[in-house]
């Protein structure tokens, strides 16, 4: 391959210091999701490491350069690494990257000062470059979720390129003759071995930027569908949810229950104890509803003090043994907030497609219908929309 090695070089010096820039940039809006500095930090290092040793433009090199240079780069992978776990798991040891610059800088001056071999302080080197890209590469193949799990299997598909070109790098040195090697020789490792690294650190980047935007709009989705007080679904989501259960029910015959529930004399609470203490009896019922349903089925915050959950494959009998047990939870409950302690009922009214038919519109009005209808029996009750109907 007939690439010149220098201008290589400084290219992919030049993109490692832009892509650092764009990478800091990126942070800034990041919000609360950790490791994008670390990754802009990881690339000015790369940036800066290829910067120093392509000053050492043929002989006599400075060895204490090229030293700086690979450890600079060795301490930029590192970055990337610390800012891959960050990003993962919000948590890694701060004093990984150093580790790495320290490791880095021992073994080159170890083959500067006592053991001035460049083929082995080449392979020396090639190793840890490979050793850490596979560990970063190793970081990134899990499961998880789509599209994030695109983004993270191109980033770590990129490392475990750039893993096995350093270890390809290290092999053939190793194999070549001795005084064979120079970082400017022309000898077809070096244009093909750079080349495929630059690309392979320009994927990362990318893959970095890909893995930061889907986790954003992952995060903006589920912002956008989940209540803030209580983390459940909101009333938006739950119908779109609705709408998809029906559409498929409509054509296989299955049948949908629906629960609608209100706590009793909630303005009350809230007049006599505060709002603080409202949003708490709120959430208490959030956790109490969640422990109660199956895996299958959907609770939602529908507004104000009113939650509504959807059963699939269910008729009203099986939503009624569910809402007989939340509710007696409910009320055996007691709730505490900041040294009050109180109790609070709720009331249920529950349809079945069976009664109001396959639409969401109906099915809920049904269930409202038998939820007034336990407030008028006095709360703390639940009722069924089938025995209205029969009446
Ligand atoms: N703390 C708190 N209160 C809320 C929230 N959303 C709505 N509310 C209050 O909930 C109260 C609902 O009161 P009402 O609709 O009169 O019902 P109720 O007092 O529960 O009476 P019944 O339903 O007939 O038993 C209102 O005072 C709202 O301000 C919220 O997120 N937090």
């Amino acid at each position: 391959m007939n690439l010149d090695l220098r201008t290589m070089m400084v290219m992919i010096a030049a993109l490692s210091l832009l892509f650092s820039g764009l990478l800091a940039l990126a942070g800034l809006h990041a919000g609360s999701i950790r490791g994008v500095r670390q990754w802009a930090t990881g690339s000015l290092l790369l940036g800066l490491g290829l910067a120093f040793s392509y000053t050492q433009l043929g002989p006599p090199a400075n060895p204490w350069i090229l030293v700086l240079g690979a450890t600079l780069a060795l301490a930029g992978t590192g970055f990337q690494y610390y800012g891959t776990r960050l990003f993962k798991t919000g948590y890694c040891n701060a004093y990984l990257p150093w580790l790495v610059a320290g490791a880095a800088f021992a073994v080159n001056s170890w083959f500067v000062v006592l053991h001035p071999d460049i083929h082995a302080r080449v392979i020396a080197n090639s190793l840890l470059f490979f050793l850490i890209n596979a560990i970063c590469a190793h970081e990134l193949f899990i499961r998880m979720e789509q599209p994030l799990r695109t983004a993270y299997w191109f980033t770590g598909a990129s490392f475990s390129v750039l893993a096995a070109m350093f270890l390809f790098r290290a092999v053939v040195i190793f194999l070549s003759p001795d005084n064979t090697y120079g970082l400017y020789t022309q000898i077809p490792l070096n244009p093909i071995s750079f080349f495929i690294g630059g690309m392979a650190q320009m994927a990362i980047v990318f893959g970095f930027v890909l893995m930061l935007n889907y986790r954003l709009s992952a995060d903006h989705q589920r912002l956008a569908s989940t209540d803030a007080l209580t983390g459940v679904m909101n009333r938006r989501s739950l119908e779109l949810e609705a709408s998809r259960l029906l559409a498929r029910y409509v054509r296989s015959g299955e049948t949908l229950a629906v629960m609608m529930i209100d706590v009793d004399h909630f303005k009350t609470i809230n007049d006599r104890y505060g709002h603080m203490v409202g949003d708490e009896v709120l959430r208490h019922l959030t956790a109490v509803a969640q422990k109660s349903i199956r895996t299958g089925d959907y609770l939602a915050r529908y507004g104000g003090e009113e939650f509504c959950i959807l059963l699939p494959a269910s008729v009203e009998r099986d939503a009624w043994t569910l809402a007989e047990r939340l509710r007696q939870v409910f009320a055996g409950s007691e709730i505490e907030y900041c040294g009050e302690m109180l109790r609070s009922t709720v009331s249920i009214g529950i349809a079945d497609s069976t009664h109001a038919g396959l639409n969401f519109v109906s099915l809920l009005v049904a269930a409202d219908k038998a939820m007034y209808q336990a407030k008028l029996a006095g709360r703390n009750r639940v009722s069924r929309h089938s025995n209205s109907v029969d009446a």
